[in-house]
């Protein structure tokens, strides 16, 4: 639906453009079939949810408010290995009805699918295994954005350069709908900022070692992209998304690897494999 799709690019000069751009669109890369497929496996799991009440408040400095904090502190960092439910702000009514959350986040539970296999096949990565997905709804006239970010914040890893976001769009997300923007070859800076978990008991449960850099808005690009479209997104590539201020949702269901080979998982990342749940490789 977009012109000068990438698609009708060599894989060669595909690759070579994710290396110096820091992200990569393929167009067309999953059927409609498969997208509806896992927009029918969300609706399965959201029909089946059930967030304890405790896990459903916004942190608080009151007192009363910490304690309930402090389960959902757990719910978030014990999240690993387990299909857990994250909302916006005031969507729950006083009596605590919940409506559709804003990311479901899993491991793995959809992550393993043969396309997504040729992708890290492409990439030569030896030892992929699936760190963490979500499904984002970014719901129509959703006033919140993703702030600029680069995922090796979250995801930590030494050395650098081992994290791999595969970004599909389950429906066609436009600048309307809040797509992704990029800022090409940002990915070779490093980062500034990490987000480590706090030590235990300690309300927030997370907090941030260093700053973000200042980016001007003139330094993104958008990115809009059609269903069934699959963006790569480097671990250190700076990314954001506006808010969705059209009419129409804009569903993605978004995984990140890690290249497990001579890769070390930071200990202090938020996000913790479990002895139940290691990571689970993507090849098997
Ligand atoms: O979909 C979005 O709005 C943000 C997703 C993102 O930052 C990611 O997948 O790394
Ligand atoms: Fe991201």
């Amino acid at each position: 639906c977009f012109s000068n799709s990438p698609s009708a690019l060599t894989p060669q000069f595909r690759l070579c453009s994710f290396h110096e751009d820091g992200f990569l669109v393929l167009e067309e890369f999953f059927t409609t079939e498969e997208c509806d497929a896992m927009r029918e496996q969300i609706h399965k799991i959201i029909a089946k949810m059930d967030v304890p009440p405790h896990c459903r408040t916004e942190f608080s400095t009151s007192e009363e408010e910490q304690l309930k904090a402090q389960g959902s502190a757990d719910y978030f960092l014990t999240s690993g290995d387990k299909i857990r439910f994250f909302f916006e702000k005031g969507v729950f009514d006083e009596k605590g009805k919940s409506y559709l959350p804003s990311a479901v986040m899993g491991l793995g539970w959809m992550g393993r699918n043969i396309s997504s296999l040729l992708v890290g096949r492409k990439l030569a990565l030896e030892k992929p295994v699936v760190v963490q997905s979500m499904y984002i709804f970014k719901v129509q006239c959703l006033l919140v954005s993703v702030r600029p970010h680069q995922d090796a914040t979250f995801l930590y890893t030494e050395p650098l350069g081992r994290v791999l976001g595969l970004w599909i769009a389950l429906e066609n997300a436009t600048q309307e709908n809040g797509c992704l923007w990029f800022i090409p070859g940002s990915h070779t800076n490093g980062i500034t900022r990490r987000m480590v978990r706090a030590p235990p008991g300690t309300i927030p449960c997370t907090q941030f070692v260093g700053s973000e850099r200042t980016y001007q808005d003139s330094q993104f690009i958008p990115v809009p992209i059609c269903k069934g479209g699959l963006i790569l997104i480097h671990g250190e590539v700076v990314h954001k998304s506006e808010l969705n201020s059209s009419e129409r949702s804009r569903h993605v269901y978004t995984f990140h690897l890690m290249e497990a080979k001579d890769t070390s998982w930071s200990k202090e990342n938020w996000l913790q494999p479990t002895p139940e749940l290691p990571f689970p490789p993507l090849y098997t």
